[in-house]
């Protein structure tokens, strides 16, 4: 009995997108699903309430950073994540798998694992399939991820086969260390770098160990748009109809709406809470970079369209005076903005598969949003 169900709800006539849900022990969320990303046990600047009332139905939270900080120890202690944080719905954690290359100032990965140094303090730091599994067990998140290497862009086909066989290996050792799989569903995942038949291999190989759900992982790292998409075309079909696919990392509303027409349904990315941080907010008319001296006595709405508190309730002229300000209140509101534009991309999302017209969606979408 696994820790979650996928119920497919209704396959679009027009794409590859599925409408579906997925069971956890903290709840059900809608699929394709826009995970917000909560990095150290909190969405930068919303809280658990405010995360609700934009309709956030699962966040992802990061073994490596809560390895470092505070240390799994001490949230287990709190009764663990949903606990700590309390949010007391659907959490996935990330294993560390790529993080570890992006951030720490990683120093070696073996067969046993990796050794890097903390991006907080310098000290040395290891992690390996067990540990990671461990750390993640600790935490007690409903959907865990399996230690990968997540293979940089570009990179030479001999490297990639080696690192996606040593993956599977790993997925493996992940599969032996979980300890609750009735209550924490662990997802493999898919690499191969952009070499078709390297992700044919890797898919292969994670689908003889049955995993509940499958990751498409080694993408959203530098690679052209077409790449990405050419490998999803190759990779997506391999895997179970009855099962969660999640593509970790991405992204921008594009790619959202291009990847569930693959057939992805769950999604994760820093990049509306980044950009928000920096003073960049998403409108169906296109980005918008409220900082601008452009906006500074402009009583609109930051998005006429959008029915958030921040649209509700303020003008691009006032949040763009607390951003030059570098008033907190400014952050809080380009990030709550931006969230619930992407929860209510995946919404329109959902709706457009259900009623057969997510290809006509996606044309408006991308004309208005001024994509080609
Ligand atoms: N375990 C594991 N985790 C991953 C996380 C990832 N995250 C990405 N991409 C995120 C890239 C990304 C980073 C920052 C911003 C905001 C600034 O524009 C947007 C995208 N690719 C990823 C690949 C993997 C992977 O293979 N394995
Ligand atoms: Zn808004």
């Amino acid at each position: 009995m696994s820790a979650i169900r996928y119920e497919l709800i209704k396959k679009c006539k027009q794409t590859g997108a599925r409408l579906g849900r997925v069971y956890t022990p903290h709840g059900y969320f809608d699929t394709p699903a826009f995970m917000p990303v909560g990095t150290q046990a909190t969405v930068k600047g919303m809280s658990p309430d405010e995360l609700k009332s934009i309709e956030a139905g699962i966040i992802l939270s990061n073994t490596y950073h809560l390895h470092i900080r505070p240390g799994e120890d001490i949230i287990k202690e709190a009764g663990g994540l949903h606990k700590f944080m309390n949010w007391d719905r659907p959490i996935l954690t990330d294993s560390g798998g790529f993080q570890v290359f992006s951030l720490g100032d990683f120093r070696k990965i073996e067969e046993e694992g990796v050794t890097f140094k903390s991006h907080v303090d310098g000290s040395k730091k290891f992690l390996s399939p067990e540990s990671a599994i461990k750390i993640q067990n600790k935490l007690g998140a409903d959907i865990i991820m399996a230690f990968d290497e997540c293979i940089p862009y570009p990179a030479e086909f001999h490297y990639v086969k080696k690192s996606v066989e040593r993956t599977t290996r790993w997925a493996k050792r992940c599969i032996k260390a979980h300890e609750n799989p009735e209550t924490q569903a662990l997802f493999g995942i898919v690499q191969g770098g952009m070499y078709k038949e390297l992700r044919r291999q890797s898919a292969y190989e994670l689908l003889e160990l049955d995993f509940p759900g499958y990751a498409i992982g080694g993408l959203s790292v530098g690679e052209p748009a077409e790449e990405m998409y050419e490998m999803l075309e190759c990779t997506v079909p391999l895997l179970p109809e009855d099962k969660p696919r999640y593509l970790m990392g991405v992204g921008s509303p594009d790619y959202l709406v291009e990847g569930a027409i693959r057939g992805i349904d769950m999604f994760d990315c820093v990049l509306p809470t980044r950009i928000g941080r920096n003073g960049t907010v998403l409108t169906s008319r296109g980005r918008m970079i409220i900082r601008d001296a452009l906006y500074a006595r402009d009583q609109s709405p930051i998005d006429p369209d959008c029915d958030c508190y921040a649209c509700k309730n303020f003008t691009r002229s006032y949040i763009r005076h607390l951003i030059k300000a570098k008033e907190v209140l400014g952050i809080r509101l380009t990030t709550w903005h931006n969230l619930r534009f992407l929860l209510n991309l995946m919404k329109n999302v959902r709706e457009a598969i259900k009623e057969d017209r997510l290809l006509d969606f996606r044309n408006e979408f991308f004309k208005n949003f001024g994509y080609n």
